[in-house]
């Protein structure tokens, strides 16, 4: 493991210096800022003179090479002169480690032929992303994007991905960057390994600083506080994100199946939606209900932690009907602490605990993780009631601090308008249980748009895609639109693919009935 060094980055300049009175010393550095004077980024060319108070040294800039002044032009010289006596010493400048920038102590430290990685600012200021440059492969200007490191700070947090050619400079590598970027970063972690587990969080090892990966990141005016070893985030995704939201019109309902820790809902609830947010992963719900209150959209977003498909079916499920075979029932036993929006002083395994103890009391289902807003609670238990607590609540938010009207009143079965999948690697999977979900009886206004996130392969088609949602779906997806929204390696793709619910998909109640009695 290649460790660093400080004492190699130390540097002598040897340089010239005038002997001033102090009383002078503004008059003759004016004279000698033009190009006279030693100009170094936080270097001060005015220093103390180690032989009397009375002195100040003005350090010359490198280019005066010799005692007698001659780099000097005349002119500034023989002002120079008639103010003071000209009193020329030798002095050594030391550039040492904490001089240096983070490029050029790696430049320093890194392989030769390596190319030197370089910021690259990709939100404001909370997340920078490092990355190398394009490299010019041959005479005939093909380049080829080595991305060797790739850094996200998010916020005190610098996330690395280094590549295993780099792996016996991490530790080094990790110290020029926390050095350099402290008090700002505190914390550089690498990614190790493939994410494999469901909540799409990597395993990360802390290289240098704290080990505490709790942060704050920034998007679109929204903050979002998370634990960056517990949760999914990714800031490369902040352009979809608004993206998509900025398809949403206020006063829209929208269902996010892999909520996270919101970054589609928070802002979609800053817009004014309605927003219906689930995750499996306990501690993104923590933190997906820490952010609406954060962000003051805690109102407007109704948190869910279970899987995707229960949750769609219990917000779907028609008011009054059967509903045994969801945590909704058990859920109601809960006090509004257990239920509502995550209380800031717990830690993440504080309330980790909680939501797993509570999962412990409700689940009837083994495969069954489910917890219930209060608000939620009431909701599915009475329809009727639903919209009479829920005209109470909107009074009550108003009192609070919600401008304006206040939420209004959502009944999802009978409409929403988007479905928000984030979940590329399997969320075309997940595409059947939006069949049969929506009652065409209760539904009112036009059907809603399905966001669906996957992967494409070079190798594969768009028409791949959409022949796996078709059997999924049961049913023919009209005008289905593909955005490609990054590359995630040189043969794959992260798209959303969006396509307005078939009305095939929607549940004929006649239907049924018809089926019961064949
Ligand atoms: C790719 S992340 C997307 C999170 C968020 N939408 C974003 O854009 O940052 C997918 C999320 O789905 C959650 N997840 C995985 N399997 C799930 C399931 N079966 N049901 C609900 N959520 C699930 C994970 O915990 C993770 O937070």
């Amino acid at each position: 493991m290649e460790k660093l060094d400080e004492s190699k980055f130390e540097q002598r300049l040897q340089l010239w210096a005038l002997r001033t009175p102090r009383e002078l010393v503004s008059a003759v550095t004016r004279l000698l800022r033009s190009g006279y004077l030693l100009d170094m980024p936080r270097v001060k060319p005015v220093v103390e003179d180690p032989e009397s108070e009375k002195n100040r040294l003005v350090v010359l800039s490198e280019k005066i090479q010799n005692p007698d002044l001659s780099g000097i032009q005349e002119k500034v010289y023989d002002s120079l002169k008639q103010l003071c006596n000209i009193d020329v010493i030798p002095y050594t400048l030391t550039l040492g480690y904490s001089y240096w920038s983070a490029d050029h102590i790696l430049k320093q430290i890194l392989p030769a032929g390596m190319e030197v990685p370089s910021f690259e600012t990709i939100v404001k200021y909370t997340n920078l992303r490092w990355g190398f440059h394009p490299v010019v492969c041959s005479i005939f200007c093909v380049t080829l994007l080595l991305i060797v490191i790739c850094v996200v700070h998010a916020s005190h947090v610098a996330h690395l991905n280094i590549s295993d050619d780099l792996l016996s400079y991490k530790d080094a590598i990790a110290k020029v960057i926390y050095d350099k970027n402290y008090p700002r970063i505190q914390t550089v972690v690498n990614k190790v390994g493939t994410i494999a587990n469901e909540f799409r969080v990597p395993k990360f090892e802390v290289l240098a600083g704290k080990n505490d990966m709790v942060t704050e990141v920034k998007q679109y005016g929204a903050t979002f506080k998370l634990d960056y070893g517990l949760v999914y985030w990714n800031s490369r995704l902040e352009h979809e994100h608004i993206r998509l939201v900025s398809l949403f019109k206020k006063g829209d309902v929208i269902c996010d199946m892999f909520a996270g820790i919101g970054p589609f809902s928070i802002p979609a609830a800053q817009k004014g939606c309605i927003v219906y947010a689930n995750d499996l992963n306990p501690d993104s719900v923590h933190y997906l209900r820490t952010n609406a209150q954060i962000n003051k959209v805690d109102d407007y977003i109704f948190t869910y932690n279970m899987d995707a498909r229960v949750f769609m079916q219990n917000l779907l499920r028609l008011p009054g009907s059967e509903r045994k075979s969801v945590p909704q029932v058990e859920a109601a036993n809960y006090s509004s602490e257990d239920m509502v929006s995550g209380n800031e002083s717990l830690t993440s395994n504080e309330n980790h605990s909680d939501v797993q103890e509570s999962c412990g009391k409700c689940i009837n289902d083994s495969s069954v993780i489910g917890i219930m807003t209060k608000r939620q609670q009431e909701t599915s238990n009475e329809g009727d009631a639903y919209c009479q607590e829920d005209s109470n609540q909107t009074k009550k938010r108003n009192n609070k601090r919600v401008k304006g009207s206040g939420p209004p009143s959502a009944k999802p079965w009978e409409h929403f308008d988007h479905v928000v999948m984030n979940l590329p690697a399997s969320a075309l999977q997940f595409l059947d249980c939006l069949s049969g979900l929506v009652h065409k009886k209760y539904w009112t206004g036009p059907l809603p748009w399905i966001h669906c996130y996957c992967f494409i392969r070079s190798s594969e088609s768009e028409e791949l895609i959409l022949s796996e949602a078709h059997n999924k779906l049961n049913a023919k997806i009209t005008e289905p639109i593909f955005h490609r929204v990054r590359d995630v390696a040189p043969n794959k793709a992260m798209f959303c693919f969006t396509f307005r619910l078939p009305i095939e998909c929607l549940k004929d109640e006649t239907e049924d009935h018809i089926q019961s009695f064949s």
